[in-house]
Order: structure tokens, then C-alpha cells, then sequence
């Protein structure tokens, strides 16, 4: 049994039909990249698997327990964490208190910095620093911290590389990496490149549905099977 198995899933925003029978299955440890072009739907899986946009039909399983049907906050307490596109870190909270605050009732706050400040050194550096002042790398840094002193077993991220200098990417691949240590992830990300290297396997999904997946070693950036669904 796969950590989650997504399966036929269609989804709609009112009566557009965005998501039209994803399939797709992330296994423990690993880190899987959804890529495809703007608008396809990799954000709508994302916001289906968390039940912000439930699911019109189709299964979606955690540790083999149904999430369609369940409350976005079930989903989140059963260790399914996200980090959306827009990061949605406290502006006027520090480094240190934005953490304090996504450590879980009943777990050890100073366990949970321990863990921030060691995969992320920079982040230790700016404790006290108000968020809103930090560069965008160190809030997605801070953003990915957040998710992983959350108790998740899984983290869907989305788009963290958007927005940012190549020097930041870099960066962020890197505290990615270490998250990966600690947690599964599920990731959307444009930036080919970056996807590739990060992901274990990839699905390409393409006007509402998975059409291409596999293993990261077997492509590279530049292979026409996936430039033709991803050049505009
Ligand atoms: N709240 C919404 N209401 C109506 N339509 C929406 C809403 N959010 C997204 N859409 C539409 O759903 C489709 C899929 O959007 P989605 O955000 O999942 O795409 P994406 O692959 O993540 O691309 P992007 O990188 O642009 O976010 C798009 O056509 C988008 O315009």
C-alpha cells in the first residue's frame, strides 16, 4: 500500500470541470513532482487531496483511510501538511514564534525548533527577525520549517521555487532536500530542472489528468516526451 493513493479523482469549481480522472500514488519516503504547463490542475490536486476542494467523485487514501468526505483540519490532523503557493507565513510574528506556532498541541515546542534550526542554520540566524522582513528564499525556508515541525508524514508543496533569484532556487532546492530527509513530499514545481532533481518520479498532468509518469533517472530536462506537455 502506497502512503497515498489518489485514484480517479475529478473535481470541479462550480461547473467547470478541472480535474477529469487523476491517478496517482506517492510511497513512503519518497519526494514525487507533479509538472505541467499553467492551468492544468496540479494545484487543484493538491487543494482535492486536502479537501479544500473536495472531490466530486473518485478515491483519495491516506495510509489506506478515505479522505474524500472528511474536513480539511481531519486531513491536516492525520499528518497531511501544505505549503501553499503564497507561502502564508505570519508577517509580524519572528522566525521563532512562526515556528512555535505550527508545533502540534502535545509536542515539545523546543523539539520542534531544534529540528527548524537544524535543517535550516539560516533560519537560527534571523530567530528574532519579523517575517515580513525576510528575503522570499528565507520565508519559503521558513514556510517549509513550518511544515515540517507540523507532525506531517507528508508535505505538499506547491511552487516553491516561484518567484525567486536562481541563487534563492538553489537554496531552497537544498532545504528541500533536507526536508525529504524527515518527510515524503508531493510537489508541484515548473521548474523543470529542479523538479527532475529533487523527484524520485514525476507525473506530467495535462488538461485534468496524469498523462505521463515515471522515474526521474529515466528523463532529463531537454527530452521531448516531457518538453511537448510543458512548452506552451
Ligand atoms: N477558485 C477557482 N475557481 C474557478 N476556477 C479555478 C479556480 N482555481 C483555479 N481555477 C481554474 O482551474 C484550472 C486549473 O487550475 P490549477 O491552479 O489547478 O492549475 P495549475 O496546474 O496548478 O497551474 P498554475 O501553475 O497556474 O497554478 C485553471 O483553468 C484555473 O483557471
Amino acid at each position: 500500500m502506497s502512503l497515498l493513493e489518489v485514484e480517479d479523482v475529478q473535481t470541479y469549481y462550480g461547473e467547470s470541470h478541472i480535474l477529469e480522472g487523476v491517478d496517482l500514488d506517492v510511497n513512503e519516503g519518497e519526494v514525487v513532482a507533479l509538472i505541467g504547463r499553467n492551468g492544468v490542475g496540479k494545484t487543484t490536486t493538491l487543494r482535492s487531496i486536502l479537501q479544500l476542494t473536495p472531490p466530486r467523485s473518485g478515491s483519495i487514501r491516506y495510509r489506506g483511510e478515505e479522505l474524500v468526505g472528511k474536513d480539511t483540519h481531519e486531513v491536516a490532523d492525520m499528518g497531511v501538511g501544505w505549503i501553499p503557493e503564497d507561502r502564508r507565513i505570519f508577517a509580524q510574528l519572528s522566525v521563532e514564534e512562526n515556528i512555535r506556532v505550527s508545533v502540534p498541541d502535545g509536542e515539545s515546542i523546543g523539539d520542534g525548533l531544534r529540528l527548524a534550526f537544524e535543517t535550516f542554520p539560516d533560519l537560527r540566524d534571523h530567530r528574532t527577525r519579523d517575517a515580513g522582513n525576510l528575503s522570499g528564499g528565507q520565508q519559503q525556508m521558513l514556510a517549509i520549517a513550518r511544515g515540517l515541525v507540523g507532525d506531517n508524514d507528508l508535505l505538499l508543496v506547491d511552487e516553491p521555487s516561484e518567484g525567486l533569484a536562481p541563487l534563492i532556487v538553489e537554496a531552497v532546492a537544498d532545504a528541500l532536500e533536507s526536508a525529504a530527509e524527515h518527510t515524503t513530499l508531493l510537489l508541484v514545481e515548473q521548474n523543470l530542472p529542479l523538479a527532475l532533481d529533487l523527484a524520485d518520479r514525476f507525473y506530467v498532468v495535462d488538461k485534468g489528468r496524469v498523462v505521463d509518469s515515471g522515474a526521474t533517472a529515466d528523463v532529463s530536462a531537454d527530452d521531448d516526451r516531457l518538453r511537448r506537455y510543458l512548452s506552451a
